[in-house]
């Protein structure tokens, strides 16, 4: 939506434009935020009530309940993590996993080919082979797994109505979409987290599967020391609401909300949402 002056209209903070945005995530650090976001206190396996516990388990059942599976799986804004495709590398042929930010595809990159990397990922590949019901000393195979699947690393821009390159994926679309913290972290207002929604369904085939994971009480986050990125409010209703108006069936909707002791300075989350539904 244009405002005055040929702007965007803005969401929670006045004047941010989707392009001011796009130019903030070109300062993303990945280090950084996988040391704030995926190391303790906002990532642990001691504490059954953490944040990454809660959101493993609903992957991994958003999987196994109903024996969801197929050829290929896209992740849309992988940013630099891994956690979010580790139960479904054993379910797809192929996945797929895409950025907007080079940093972030060069970390991924890192990883696929075995270099050097920012965060060691062993705990949470040893917790999803729990989940599995396999001894956690099987993680290394299934690291394994998921660098033989992983077939691109691919540039992504959700504001566009084709997000991905061109033939990135089959003429029919994918089997299932997964995107975590992305659509609302890169959405100045509700009408354009819509849009971008509605860009992100055309990448999925008809029957195909939506796993979408959000903040709903957050209004910035600094992804590097000096960059801080406002992050528009979502409320469950609009979560709902968005998810059918753009073709969508839900079969699955938690909440989380984020313990005392899980508070940081570096942003204000205080809970999130996990979604799974069915394009129709
Ligand atoms: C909060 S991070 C989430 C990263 C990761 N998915 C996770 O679970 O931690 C938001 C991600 O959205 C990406 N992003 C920003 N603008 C985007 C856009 N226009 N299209 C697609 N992704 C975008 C950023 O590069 C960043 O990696």
């Amino acid at each position: 939506m244009e405002g005055q002056n040929g702007k965007e209209s803005a969401g929670q903070e006045k004047g941010t434009s989707k392009a001011e945005l796009k130019a903030s995530y070109q300062h993303f650090d990945p280090a950084l935020y996988l040391q704030r976001h995926y190391t303790p206190p906002r990532a642990s396996f001691d504490n059954k009530d953490n944040v990454v516990p809660w959101k493993l388990g609903l992957i991994h059942r958003a999987f196994t309940e109903g024996d969801l599976k197929g050829d290929v799986l896209v992740d849309i804004g992988s940013g630099p993590t891994l956690y979010q495709v580790m139960s479904g590398c054993e379910r797809f042929n192929r996945v797929i996993l895409s950025d907007f930010v080079e940093a972030n595809r060069r970390e991924l990159q890192s990883w696929l080919q075995g270099k050097s990397n920012s965060l060691d990922w062993t705990p949470f590949f040893q917790h999803v082979c729990k989940l599995e019901g396999r001894s956690p000393e099987a993680w290394s195979e299934k690291a394994q797994r998921l660098r033989s699947v992983v077939t691109d690393v691919l540039p992504v821009d959700i504001h566009q109505p084709n997000p991905l390159p061109l033939d990135a994926l089959p003429p029919s679309g994918a089997d299932c979409l997964i995107s975590c913290y992305c659509l609302e972290a890169s959405s100045p207002d509700l009408a354009s987290f819509n849009k971008a929604l509605g860009h992100i369904a055309g990448l999925i085939r008809q029957g195909g599967h939506l796993l979408l994971i959000g903040t709903l009480e957050i209004s910035f986050y600094y992804p590097a020391p000096d960059v801080r990125i406002p992050v528009m409010r979502l409320d469950e209703a609009q979560v709902c609401s968005s998810l059918k108006n753009c073709g969508f069936q839900l079969q699955d909707l938690s909440v989380y909300y984020l313990p005392q002791d899980m508070h940081k300075t570096t942003d204000d989350a205080r809970s999130m949402f996990f979604a799974k539904a069915m394009k129709q």
